[in-house]
Order: C-alpha cells, then structure tokens, then sequence
C-alpha cells in the first residue's frame, strides 16, 4: 500500500501537484491542497471548474495523471476501505425496490464503527422516509438520502459534491445545521458548491477553483480583501473626471484603486485602500453621492476568477500563466 503511515499528525486531506487531463482539457491542473483533521473546506468555483474532478481524485475513485493524493497519511483506497472517509456524490443510481432504511443500514454495516441507522436518517432530517422505496423519491428527498449515507458510517472525513444543489430553502438549511453539528464533534468536512453565501456561512475556509487550479485559498473576508476591499461611488457631473467622459481613465490612476467601472453619471470604483482613495477623490472635489461599501463576496468571486479566466485557457499543451501568484498575498494573511 503506498503512502506514509497514517499517524495521527497526518493531514485530513494533502493533495500535492494532482494533475488530471481529459484529452485537451486540464481539468485539475497542478492543485497542492492540505486539509488539516476537523476543518471544514468548501470548494468553490463554477460549471466546469474541476471541483468533482479533484473530488474524484481525492476518494481514489480516478487516478491523477501527475502528483499524489493521500488521505490521513495513507491512499485514498486504504482510508476508503478502513472506513475512515464518507462521501455523498452528484450522481448515483437510484437503486431499485429497496427501502431508504434498508440502503442507509447496509451502508452501515460496511463500516467498523457506524453510527445507527435511524440516527444517521435522524441527523439527515428523513427519519420519515425510512420505510420508502429510494427510487420513488424525489430529487431533493433522495439528495438528502446521500447525505444519510455519507454520515451513516461516522467517518472522519465526509466529503460533499454540491450537496444543496437540489434542496429547497428549507431543507438547505436544515442540511447545513447537520453538517456543522457533524463537523463540530471533530470531523473533517470538504464540500464542493457555486453559492459563494454557503461557503462562507460554512466553512472555515474557501478554496477557490477556476480552471482546474487554485485562485484562491483563505476565510471569506481575506477573499474579498485580495479581491479589492471595498467599492467606492460617487456621482461624476461637475467633477473634474465629467470632462466630456475625457477624464475618468485618470480614476484607475488614483491611490488604492484596482478596476473602474463608469455608468452614466456615476463611477464605481474597486479600491485595496478606501481611506487613501476618498482622501485622493475629496482633494479633486468628487465627494457628491459618495458611497464607500465593503466587496460583496460576489465582487471578490468575479473579480478572482476573471483573473484565471482572462489568462489563456489551461489545455494539455500548455498552462495558463500562474493567477494564484498575483494573489499571493492571501496566501499569507
Ligand atoms: N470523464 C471526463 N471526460 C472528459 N472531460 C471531462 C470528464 N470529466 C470532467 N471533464 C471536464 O473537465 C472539466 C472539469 O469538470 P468537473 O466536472 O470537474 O467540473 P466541476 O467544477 O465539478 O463542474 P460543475 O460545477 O458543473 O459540476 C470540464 O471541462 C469537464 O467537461
């Protein structure tokens, strides 16, 4: 069995240098991932951004062309065979005639030291469906099914793929109180998802993912701090930037400011340093309208992962320019 002795030092999770390549699409592309035991990570990108590739690398399920996965120390296979990780995926066949209570108690017993059946439905809010047939229930009934059967085994690590996505506002947060009751006992949760507000209501730490690697890896606040902390606008008639449109370029030069956005008569401005910014719009006598509010995780999202995207597209042949460095930063927070 390869890797080194799962010892209790060892990582929840490291993944180092994992490649995988699908004829021209890199979809993971060099990620170097460490989760420590009871963290709670959320995957964070969108359609396409290789979130259940890495997942699928990480549970052993595929093999990376390049780099290592290991978990607790060992393979994924062994921490999967010793009963160490559980996992609820996007897909999976619905299996025919039996019983949501017979499905999460045969789960059960594959695990040496599984938690009771009806706990694990309890904990998943289905204790009613118990006695229903799984291939009878609905899209988000049988979502929340999955979830019984990630947790029915007690494992250490429970790794999640997009597991809200097809939960009603209700059963959404009756998923997340779950989840961090299940996480608050020690566990180790990853969860993949596209709603920026899950995963910084959720997790301990956001993982950005675009393009099959890493943009971004720190708490919310520090991901709207290396996107621009704060948005800046004030109206532009009668300042010295409303020459006939002529003047505002000068706005992307003023201290603080990353980006610039004009429309009509109002700027929109994205700054690193607020206060540095008003002083410098106040000695110019732009101050009509101004508004100064913190990045919405939305702004630092868009702005994180335009920067992979307006790199060239990652291909087999050759990578995009490396997006994680201009926000090393973050990385040091
Ligand atoms: N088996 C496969 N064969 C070919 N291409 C694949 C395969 N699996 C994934 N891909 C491609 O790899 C890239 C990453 O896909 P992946 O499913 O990991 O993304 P994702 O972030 O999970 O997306 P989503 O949020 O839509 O589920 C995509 O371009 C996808 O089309």
């Amino acid at each position: 069995m390869a890797g080194t002795p799962s010892g209790t030092g060892a990582a929840a999770v490291r993944m180092t240098g994992a490649v995988k390549v699908f004829g021209a699409v890199r979809a993971v592309d060099g990620v170097d991932l460490e989760i420590a035991r009871g963290e709670t990570v959320a995957l964070l990108g969108r359609n396409g951004a290789g979130k259940s590739t890495a997942i699928s690398l990480l549970l052993g399920l595929d093999e990376p062309d390049e780099g290592t996965v290991r978990l607790f120390g060992a393979a994924p296979e062994h921490a999967v065979r010793a009963g160490r990780v559980g996992a609820m995926l996007q897909d999976g066949r619905p299996v025919p005639r039996v019983t949501v209570g017979e499905l999460v108690g045969f789960v059960a017993r594959t695990y040496p030291s599984p938690m009771p059946a009806g706990e694990a439905l309890a904990l998943a809010g289905i204790a009613e469906l118990a006695g229903r047939r799984f291939d009878r229930l609905s899209g988000g009934q049988a979502q929340r099914v999955r979830f019984a059967v990630a947790l029915v085994g007690n494992p250490a690590l429970i790794v999640l793929d997009e597991p809200t996505a097809a939960l009603d506002v209700e059963a959404r947060y009756a998923f997340w109180d779950s989840m961090r009751s299940y996480a608050r006992h020690g566990h180790t949760v990853l969860f993949s998802t596209h709603y920026l507000e899950e995963a910084d209501a959720n997790a301990d730490r956001i993982v950005v993912v675009d393009h099959g690697r890493i943009v971004a890896d720190g708490t919310g606040e520090q991901l709207r701090r290396a996107a621009g902390g704060s948005l800046v606008a004030f109206d532009l008639a009668g300042t010295a930037f409303d020459l006939a449109g002529a003047g505002t370029d000068g706005l992307s030069l003023l201290p603080g400011v990353v980006s610039l956005e004009v429309r009509g008569e109002r700027a929109r401005l994205r700054t690193d340093d607020p206060d540095a910014t008003v002083i410098a719009l106040a000695e110019r006598g732009a101050i009509r309208g101004l508004e100064v509010a913190p990045a919405s995780l939305d702004d630092a999202f868009l702005a994180l992962t335009a920067t992979a995207s307006d790199a060239a597209p990652a291909t087999a042949s050759g990578a995009a320019s490396d997006p994680v460095a201009r926000l090393a930063p973050l990385e040091t927070v």
